[in-house]
């Protein structure tokens, strides 16, 4: 209780702001909320600032964290702080490696599970869709228009990928923005600023959207690239159906991804249910796709250009060019367009 009423302030330390991240740890704030990087980066160079004094170390999403990608950083951040200090991690999914589990310097653990074995909740709806992967696209309108009117969080295994299926939606007349690593932290906080704010119906991401998000209007998870890591479906398909709503989630899996897709429901546990829909139907759709399909390559060639000969980051797929119009005729479609 008595560290509770003792807070008085609390600095995030993220994004690119060094300076006045500085000033504001220069004050001696109670909490410090950083990614492991930028911690390590205040550390080594931050005149003045440490963390002897440190008592409670928390890592959220824990598992991620104790991962090798962030090994260095973690490993100088440990050897800084104090031994004597209450240490908590907290994930959806943990890593059952000890020898991970070891570099948190742990004493004494104690471990508090709501489950014994991996869940997703019970009001969250799991479908499969099994297509040619030459369909994806295809498919990815149908289903977005069949549950027209639903907020979508699109998961994508690469930056290109979802930068490239952003912009072939916003060429059908979706309302579709992208997030992914390769975009500045201002574009990214504009984009989800955009779709917190339902001005866009569509985020499409990269597992750097995964975990942590809380957005409660996400209606629909649709693992467009299934995720290569099995416990990455579980954080996805979390995005949605949170803190008791109902939710969907729809996964594709094409012929190349089969073996992921059985690791996935062994580990939830679930045998899942195939979405229902209308072959016809998609097929229809796609001389309209390939056609989308080609002026967003377009548009992602103008973007490349673009980016290399001003150096700069272009890449929110709301300033590409005139390209767009060519297949909208210039008017801005309606969602459910055809
Ligand atoms: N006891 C509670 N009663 C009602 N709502 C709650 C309660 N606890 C949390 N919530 C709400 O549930 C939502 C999810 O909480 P939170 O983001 O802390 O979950 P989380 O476990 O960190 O999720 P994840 O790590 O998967 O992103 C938030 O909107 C939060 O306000």
């Amino acid at each position: 209780m008595k560290v509770v009423e003792n807070l008085s302030s609390t600095v995030i330390v993220g994004g690119i702001d060094s300076m006045s991240q500085s000033l504001a740890l220069a004050k001696k704030p109670h909490i410090i909320i950083a990614t492991p990087g930028r911690l390590v980066d205040h550390l080594e160079n931050t005149k003045g600032f440490n963390l002897r004094a440190l008592k409670f170390l928390v890592m959220d999403e824990a598992d991620r964290i104790l991962n090798m990608d962030f090994e260095t950083e973690v490993d100088k951040i440990l050897k800084v702080i104090p031994r004597d200090r209450k240490t908590f991690l907290f994930s959806a999914t943990m890593t059952k490696q000890v020898q991970k589990l070891q570099r948190a310097a742990l004493k004494n653990p104690v471990k508090c599970a709501v489950s014994s074995k991996y869940q997703t909740v019970e009001k969250l709806q799991q479908y499969y869709i099994f297509i040619p992967s030459k369909f994806k696209d295809s498919y990815l309108v149908y289903i977005l228009n069949e549950l027209a009117g639903n907020s979508f969080m699109i998961f994508c295994s690469t930056c290109n990928n979802t930068q490239r299926t952003a912009l072939l939606l916003r060429n059908l007349g979706f309302t579709a923005i992208p997030l992914h690593g390769q975009m500045s932290q201002n574009k990214r906080l504009g984009s989800l600023n955009k779709f917190k704010a339902k001005a866009r119906s569509i985020l499409l991401a990269t597992d750097v959207a995964s975990r942590g998000l809380d957005i409660p209007h996400v209606d629909v998870v649709i693992n467009f690239d299934i995720p290569t890591h099995s416990k990455d479906y579980i954080h996805r398909v979390g995005r949605t159906a949170r803190a008791g709503r109902s939710g969907k989630s729809i996964t594709f899996v094409t012929q190349y991804d089969v073996e992921l897709f059985q690791r996935i429901e062994h580990l939830i546990g679930k045998k899942l249910p195939a979405f229902p829909m209308q072959e016809e139907e998609v097929m229809m759709l796609t001389e309209r796709v390939a056609e989308a399909q080609r002026f967003a390559r377009m548009e992602l060639r103008e973007q490349g250009e673009k980016k290399r000969s001003r150096n700069a980051d272009d890449d929110d797929t709301e300033e590409a060019l005139g390209v767009r119009k060519k297949v909208a005729g210039g008017k801005k479609k309606k969602r459910k367009a055809f």
